[in-house]
């Protein structure tokens, strides 16, 4: 069955109003593929701003994080309700970066999916294993652990509206991707795991791939059975390389 292709950026703390009408006018006339969607997710500051100047249909706009209560004090956080405000569609979720700097623990992560599903939007859920899990052979085990919780809050029928990034954490930022043969080999097992719980529902969830992608490796990566597009950091803040990025897959 056919998956809808998505890539998607993600700028982390990067980026500022310039860039953000850069990547309007760099990316409003582009061609996709008719399954395609591509998302932009800026820092929250920005998400206003790239809304109101995105005109193409398959351009979509993502949170980085959320707080998994509606609303109240807890300085700095933002709200489901306030991205719904702005119509904004997807939020990424269970980042390592979050993971490990912001204690967004596996049963945190599953409480703001939970909640960002109530709300209507569309989680880019992240799930990934450091190089010392990998080199112990506890990649498999990682994976299915950060995503057990979140199965058991929502269920399987709620992946239905859920995204899938697999970063391994070893990849993100330092210039060394996974091999398309490793990352097939890993995302071939999230679908398999997702398929122990629901063989249809797994096949539907697109699974992207995070960690050093660009635009010279990006086509050997999209070109794999399993995986479904891509997650991009560093290469997104550069409207032509990530133009790259989208054409290729
Ligand atoms: O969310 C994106 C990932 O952390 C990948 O970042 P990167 O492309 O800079 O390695």
């Amino acid at each position: 069955m056919s998956r809808q292709t998505i890539v998607a950026a993600n700028w982390k703390m990067n980026g500022n109003a310039e860039l953000a009408a850069q990547m309007c006018r760099g990316l409003n006339d582009e061609k996709f593929n008719a399954d395609q969607q591509v998302i932009i997710c800026p820092p929250a500051p920005y998400l206003a701003l790239l809304q109101a100047n995105i005109s193409n249909s398959q351009i979509a706009c993502g949170a980085q994080n959320i707080n998994e209560n509606e609303k109240g004090a807890f300085t700095g956080e933002i709200s489901a309700l306030m991205l719904n405000d702005l119509q904004v569609q997807y939020v990424i979720l269970g980042h390592s970066e979050r993971r490990a700097m912001f204690h967004d623990s596996t049963e945190l992560v599953a409480e703001k999916v939970a909640y960002a599903l109530d709300s209507g939007l569309t989680p880019i859920l992240c799930i990934g294993e450091t190089l010392e899990e990998r080199e112990d052979g506890e990649t498999e085990s990682r994976l299915s652990y950060q995503l057990a919780p979140v199965i058991a809050k929502v269920g399987i029928e709620s992946f239905k509206n859920v995204v899938v990034a697999y970063e391994p954490v070893w990849a993100i930022g330092t210039g060394k991707t996974a091999s398309a043969e490793i990352a097939q080999q890993t995302h071939e097992f999230i679908r398999s795991y997702l398929a122990s719980f629901d063989a249809d529902v797994a096949q539907q969830v697109p699974l992207l791939y995070g960690g050093s992608v660009n635009a010279k490796n990006c086509e050997e990566l999209f070109a794999q059975a399993d995986i479904d597009g891509g997650l991009i950091g560093g290469a997104s803040l550069n409207v032509e390389e990530f133009k790259k990025i989208c054409q290729a897959v």
